[in-house]
Formats: C-alpha cells, sequence, structure tokens
C-alpha cells in the first residue's frame, strides 16, 4: 500500500461511517488477558495498527492470539506463556508505547519481563520515571541492558501506596496491571480517571479483581491469588469520533457516526456545540454536522479527564482556522502538541504559537520552552499543499486540512494513520471525499 494519498479537496464530507473499539482500550486489555489463566475474548476491536502490534508482542510471549476481523473478536490464549528477549519486542513493538505496559504481568506470570525503548508519538519527551518508580515500588528490580530494561522480582510484586504527581494514564494502568495480582493493599491517589481506565477496571473486575475507584481520583486494590480470562466488550473510540466529527465541521460536512457513545464524549459535544457545530445522539450513534454560517471562535484548554482531551486537540484545531475570530488553545498535557500547526500554517492558517499558558489554569509547562498554546484567527481559506504527517492525530488533522483545503495536496507518511483509525481510507470514500 503506497504511503501517501491525493486529497482533491473543497467538498464537504457526508455520509455514514461506523467507529469500533477504542485503540486506548483495546491494547490494554490485550495485555490484562496476560493476567488471566483462562483464555479471555474481546469483541468490538478495530483492525487497526496497534492492535497488530500488540497481537505480536503477545504470540512472541508464547500466546495464542485468534482475530476475526469482521466480526472484531479476538480470542487471546495466554495459558502457556514464556519469556521473550528485549531485541524481539522492539523489532516488533513498531510505534507503540504498550511493552512498557507488559511489566507487571510478566512478572506475575513469569518472573521476568524485558522491554526496549518505547515508541509512541512523538508529541513531547513521554518519559516512563513514573512507571520504573511504580513497578520499583511494587519489589521490581531494574536493570539497564544494552538492548532494553530486564525487570525480575525476586521477592514478589507486594501492594503499596502511592501518589501520582499527575494524573498519567499509562501510570495508572501500570498500577492496575500490577495491583491486582499484588500482595495485599494498593492504593493510588491522583489516578487518571479516562473512559478507557474506566472499562481496563470493569473488564480486571470480571477476570476477579477488587478494585474501587472514588470520586476524588482514588482507587483501592485488594489483590488476589489468581484471575481468569474474560468476555468483554471495548468501548467505543472517542477520539475517532471526535475526529471525524470535527473533520464534518471543518468541511461544512455532515456526518453519522454508527457506534458513537454519548457518554464519553460530554466535553467535546459541549466544545462541538460552543463552536457551532451541531450534533444529534441517536440510538446507535451521532450525527454531527455544519448547520451553515459562521463557526464561532473559542477558548479552549486541554486536560485529563474529565476535560477536554488531549487528542481531540489537533482535529479541532483544523475546524477552528474556520471559525469567525480570535481562538485560543492552551494544551496542558504534553508540551509539544502544536508541531502540526506549521502545516496549516503552510496552507493560509493563521496560528500563533506561545510559551506563556493562555488559559486560566497554569499548567507544568508554563514558566519553561515550550510552546504549548495557539492562538488562531479565522475564518482563513486554506489551500492546497504536500504535506508529510509528522504523528497519528496531527496526520488525520492534515488530512482534515486536505479535505477541506481547495485543490489537489498530498499527503505523505499516512500509515502512522493506521496505528488508531480503521480503514481511514475506506471512510474517506464512503463519505464522498475525492481522494487517490
Ligand atoms: C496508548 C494510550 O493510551 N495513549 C494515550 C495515553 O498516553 P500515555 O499513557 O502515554 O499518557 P500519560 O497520561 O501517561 O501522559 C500524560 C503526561 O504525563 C507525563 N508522564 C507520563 C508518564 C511518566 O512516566 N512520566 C511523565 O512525566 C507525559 O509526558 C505527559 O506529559 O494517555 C494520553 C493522555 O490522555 C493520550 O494522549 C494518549 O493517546
Ligand atoms: C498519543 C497517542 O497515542 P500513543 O500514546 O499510542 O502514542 C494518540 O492516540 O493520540
Amino acid at each position: 500500500m503506497t504511503d501517501s494519498i491525493r486529497v482533491h479537496g473543497g467538498e464537504p464530507l457526508r455520509g455514514e461511517i461506523t467507529v469500533r473499539g477504542a485503540k486506548n482500550f483495546v491494547s490494554k486489555a490485550m495485555v490484562a488477558a496476560l493476567l488471566g489463566s483462562t483464555p479471555s475474548t474481546l469483541r468490538n476491536v478495530p483492525n487497526i495498527r496497534d492492535v497488530k502490534v500488540v497481537s505480536e508482542l503477545l504470540r512472541l510471549h508464547g500466546a495464542g492470539v485468534d482475530y476475526n476481523v469482521e466480526s472484531g473478536e479476538i480470542a487471546l490464549d495466554t495459558t502457556s506463556l514464556q519469556y521473550a528477549d528485549a531485541l524481539q519486542i522492539a523489532t516488533h513493538a513498531g510505534s507503540s508505547r504498550i511493552p512498557i505496559l507488559l511489566c507487571g504481568p510478566l512478572l506475575h506470570r513469569l518472573g521476568e519481563a524485558v522491554i526496549p525503548d518505547l515508541g509512541g508519538c512523538r508529541i513531547g519527551d513521554r518519559p516512563i520515571n513514573f512507571h520504573l518508580e511504580i513497578l520499583q515500588k511494587f519489589g521490581a528490580q531494574v536493570e539497564e541492558g544494552g538492548d532494553g530494561l530486564h525487570l525480575t522480582a525476586p521477592n514478589g510484586l507486594t501492594g503499596i501506596a502511592h501518589t501520582l504527581s499527575y494524573p498519567s494514564v499509562g501510570a495508572t494502568e501500570q498500577l492496575l496491571l500490577t495491583g491486582v495480582l499484588a500482595k495485599g493493599i494498593t492504593t493510588l491517589e491522583n489516578a487518571a480517571v479516562e473512559p478507557e481506565i474506566k472499562d481496563l477496571i470493569d473488564t480486571l473486575q470480571k477476570m476477579g479483581a477488587i478494585i474501587s475507584v472514588d470520586t476524588d481520583r482514588s482507587i483501592t486494590i485488594e489483590g488476589v491469588e489468581t484471575l481468569h480470562g474474560y468476555d468483554h466488550t471495548a468501548l467505543a473510540d472517542r477520539i475517532e469520533v471526535g475526529s471525524w466529527a470535527s473533520a464534518a465541521l471543518a468541511t461544512r460536512g455532515d456526518v453519522m457516526i454508527h457506534g458513537a457513545q454519548q457518554r464519553t464524549m460530554g466535553m467535546f459535544l459541549n466544545v462541538f456545540r460552543k463552536v457551532g457545530g451541531e450534533f444529534d445522539v441517536r440510538q446507535d450513534g451521532i450525527r454531527f454536522w455544519h448547520p451553515g454560517g459562521d463557526l464561532n471562535a473559542i477558548a479552549l484548554q486541554t486536560d485529563v479527564h474529565p476535560g477536554f482531551m488531549t487528542d481531540w486537540q489537533q482535529p479541532l484545531v483544523v475546524a477552528l482556522t474556520q471559525a469567525k475570530g480570535l481562538s485560543i488553545v492552551h494544551e496542558t498535557v504534553y508540551e509539544n502538541r502544536f508541531g502540526f500547526t506549521e502545516a496549516l500554517v503552510a496552507m493560509g492558517a493563521e496560528v500563533q504559537l506561545y510559551r506563556e499558558c493562555l488559559g486560566d489554569k497554569k499548567c507544568r509547562f508554563g514558566q519553561r520552552n515550550f510552546r504549548h498554546s495557539a492562538v488562531i484567527s479565522g475564518p482563513t481559506p486554506l489551500h492546497a499543499a504536500d504535506i508529510e504527517v509528522p504523528d497519528l492525530r496531527g496526520g488525520f488533522s492534515h488530512l482534515i486540512a486536505a479535505l477541506a483545503a481547495k485543490g489537489t495536496s498530498t499527503v505523505s507518511g499516512i500509515g502512522i494513520i493506521d496505528r488508531g483509525y480503521e480503514a481511514f481510507r475506506d471512510k474517506l470514500t464512503a463519505l464522498g471525499a475525492a481522494v487517490e
């Protein structure tokens, strides 16, 4: 498959598409299956690259992974696990950050784990210090080798009391995946409570875990001796839904998204409405459309759940280039998530980046050298350009910009978009986009 796409833009996206399970849950649920002594079944699994990557990782560890793309069912048999070395893992991990989450389950099941350098989108430094601190507190010994980190747990893993300095999604998942089989009680303060984490907790509970979540971002786990497999249907990918909804807005289109779930989209729907987009929540999804006339400029900051999620920011910014007036977007989760706006500016958008926190919240990046606030002045007509995709969401945003722009754009490096957007080429065609 070629790695670039030609987009003849300027036409509204119109039609219906279906969104399946969330990338940011499915990969973790697949890892959770490692904790079970019997096979698991995960449903509503999308055919995206991250699922292939995690499938390969689990197979390297001796697991049986059988994915039926059409039904979206994945059968995971992790009864005969084995050790795999860092080099093999690195070769198969691709651009995924998932290997770090294998540590707890592998330490429980095999007594050792190994992780190579991590991938993931380059939208900031993305350190793993929270993960390592948690694993060490549980009793893991971490050694640095030439090919990555080697972890062992000579005395087993014992429950901990931990407070996160920032509610990291990955670190919260690390604690869940390790704490469920650790001896005794584990508590976490300042936990992340994203819907994907709640779905992971539900999955672990089905497996036999005892986990409670309080309203104050605290989690308590009572460690159990063994867990069994699960049968679970993944929640919908709210990032994919927000991305296509933003594409509908930016192209003055009308898109019905089957599978979209209101309960995971609350903050996005509020913002979509404030910008001037319209939506209708239906039995089996949500319809999003541009009602005509001008869109409204807004002030927005990204935040951990229940705030406006950072992964919605990039697609929405493209729509904001078409809103009347000055929009302000303050990115508080990643220090470097506005790189994609360079291409928008090359296409005619007016976007200024600032080091200051342009929002009512002072964030971790305020007094440092990160251009993490953006002022977008609109509406500006976008013109076609040749663009290179920088990262997953930035890449989808470039695609939206090309669809909204008059003329023919070439978007290169689109393979990365397959990490998180199932069959996006087919969906574009279904929505009437002129793409080759
Ligand atoms: C596969 C997956 O689920 N990816 C999602 C996950 O990423 P991920 O789990 O990597 O994101 P985190 O919530 O951990 O990161 C949030 C912030 O914490 C910092 N941090 C994180 C870990 C650490 O050890 N030290 C540290 O400083 C990060 O640099 C970042 O600034 O949550 C993010 C925030 O909702 C989403 O944008 C990603 O799509
Ligand atoms: C940042 C993202 O993912 P990852 O953590 O897998 O790089 C994303 O999904 O936008």
